[in-house]
């Protein structure tokens, strides 16, 4: 599913280099369920957007799917994100005004389907994760356990080949993220490749894998 060869990611901070990622060589096939742990700066969220596709590496050879995203055009890997990956944020993004129903359907936005598939996908994603009696409530309306799952809903109802989730339980209460945790290995268990940043040890070791970033570096923690 991803394959990174000798990527290095460098941004340019005030006139001064810094390597985000710094030679990481990383194979994770398709059906894993793998946490990213690692200290502040260490480059995680780096490393998620080289995975999503929403970034190119500076050096070396990132594979998503199969496509070498470096030599990919801007609507080439808009493509990708839109059918292959499914997000899933910290702080959920899901749009205020909108119901759970809509913000679903928001995600399927860029497949232009037709407007009942649409709504019938996101009827079927929300069911999904537990929640057909919330599609008409708003966000402000649900708890933030629910909210999640909206968010995880979206993220799905495209049908991605990969999850990508940045510390999709770090603000959410001990036993509602083990329940979104335990939402997360159900889904893994159907087949969906699941990739997760996480400071939260707990969370980290309901994966079947855990990797470890510091300066740039990956390592695996067995
Ligand atoms: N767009 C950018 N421009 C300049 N520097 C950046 C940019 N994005 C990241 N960096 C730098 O790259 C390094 C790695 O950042 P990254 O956000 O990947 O770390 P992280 O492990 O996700 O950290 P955190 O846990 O705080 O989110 C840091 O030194 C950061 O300041």
């Amino acid at each position: 599913m991803f394959r990174l060869e000798a990527v290095k990611k460098s941004y340019l901070q005030k006139g001064r280099t810094v390597h985000a990622l710094n030679g990481v060589d990383l194979e994770i096939p398709a059906g894993q369920l793998v946490a990213i742990q690692g200290p502040t700066g260490g480059g995680k969220s780096t490393m998620l957007q080289m995975l999503g596709a929403l970034d190119r590496p500076t050096s070396g050879t990132v594979s998503v799917g199969g496509k070498a995203i470096s030599t990919l055009g801007d609507g080439a890997l808009a493509d990708i994100r839109a059918h292959d990956i499914g997000f899933v944020f910290q702080h959920y993004n899901l749009i205020p005004t909108l119901s759970a129903q809509e913000n679903v359907e928001m995600g399927l936005a860029p497949l232009k389907l037709p407007a009942e598939e649409r709504a019938m996908r996101a009827a079927a994603a929300l069911a999904s994760v537990g929640l057909v009696e919330r599609a008409t409530h708003l966000p402000g309306e649900l708890s933030g356990g629910q909210q999640q799952r909206v968010a995880i809903a979206r993220a799905l109802a495209k049908n991605p080949k990969a999850l990508l989730a940045d510390e999709p339980t770090g603000n959410l209460d001990e036993a509602t993220r083990d329940e979104i945790m335990e939402l997360f290995v159900q889904l893994w268990r159907e087949g969906l490749t699941i990739v997760m940043v996480t400071h939260d040890s707990a969370v980290a070791a309901r994966a079947q894998r855990r990797l470890r970033i510091k300066d740039g570096k990956i390592t695996e923690q067995v």
